[in-house]
């Protein structure tokens, strides 16, 4: 069964011209998708396609100026607001764009036990920040140091340590490769695949396609707010000849590994 199910959500945002005229713009239009236990999706679209728009509605976390529509569920449940607030943190995690969410005047230690208690799964055991903490490529030594001594790709995989320690079943990850050189990149990403393998269901926000394309399943296009195509990751990795849509087609000619023919000068 579907951890997530988003059922034709849109997020509008309404503002006033000139003469007070109420001028209402959709920036994710009618989108569904469904993403289950131990599979990573990757959600891929030009800047400004709405795919944080779409990851912060899942959370709750929509700016107060946005009007959300449609229904999204949970393990079966409707997702509302007081579900989002319950779940938000513990079975719900979103790990954000920016390293900068870490807490400057907490050691790396207290912030993964602060994760792990607030989802009810406290780390009181000898050794389990340190085990935490190596599951990740992390030395014990992490524990006892703050944010500004990390590097951004060891940051990343602090905040990563942190989501497993919260337990979520339902992980979305925004761009969790900005700013990184190949060699974190592909870390980060495997940690992800992990956490498909250790039963959760992973949502993955990258503009970074080949690397996203080594951990995926499945992939949803969005173009300004749409859906416009969803493939399997697979067909990508071929020939392309499996994929469905032309955008997709365009994406493919666009890899490296196809020679970034005609559709980037098109673009
Ligand atoms: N608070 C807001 N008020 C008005 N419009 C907004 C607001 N937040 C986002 N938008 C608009 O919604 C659209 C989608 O934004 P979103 O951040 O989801 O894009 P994105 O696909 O994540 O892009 P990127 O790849 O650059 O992160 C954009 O056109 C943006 O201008
Ligand atoms: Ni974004």
């Amino acid at each position: 069964m579907s951890v997530l199910e988003i059922e034709r959500l849109t997020v509008s945002f309404h503002r006033r011209d000139g003469l007070r005229r109420r001028i209402t713009t959709d920036c994710v239009r009618d989108v569904s998708l469904a993403v289950a236990r131990g599979e990573v999706l990757a959600l891929f679209g030009a800047s400004g396609a709405g795919k944080s728009l779409l990851a912060h509605a899942v959370m709750g976390l929509l700016p107060p100026n946005a009007l959300a529509g449609g229904t999204m569920r949970f393990d079966g449940h409707v997702l509302d607001a007081p579900a989002q607030a319950a779940l938000r943190g513990n079975r719900i995690a979103l790990i954000p764009q920016s390293v900068g969410h870490l807490d400057p005047l907490a050691t790396v230690g207290q912030q993964l036990r602060w994760a792990a208690r607030r989802a009810g799964r406290p780390m009181t055991a000898p050794g389990a920040v340190a085990e935490a903490l190596s599951r990740f490529d992390l030395a014990p030594a992490v524990a006892g140091t703050f944010p500004h001594t990390l590097s951004g790709g060891m940051a990343r995989r602090v905040m990563l340590a942190m989501t497993m320690a919260s337990g979520a079943d339902l992980v979305l990850a925004d761009e969790p490769s900005n700013g990184l050189d190949a060699d974190n990149t592909a870390r980060v990403f495997r940690c992800l695949k992990s956490f498909a393998e250790a039963g959760k269901a992973v949502i993955v926000i990258s503009h970074d396609l080949p690397a996203a394309l080594k951990i995926a399943d499945r992939v949803v296009l969005l173009d300004r707010g749409q859906v416009v195509a969803e493939e399997r990751a697979d067909a990508f990795t071929s020939d392309g000849e499996a994929l469905c849509a032309g955008y997709a087609r365009s994406i493919w000619n666009a890899l490296p590994q196809n020679g970034f023919s005609r559709a980037c000068h098109e673009a």
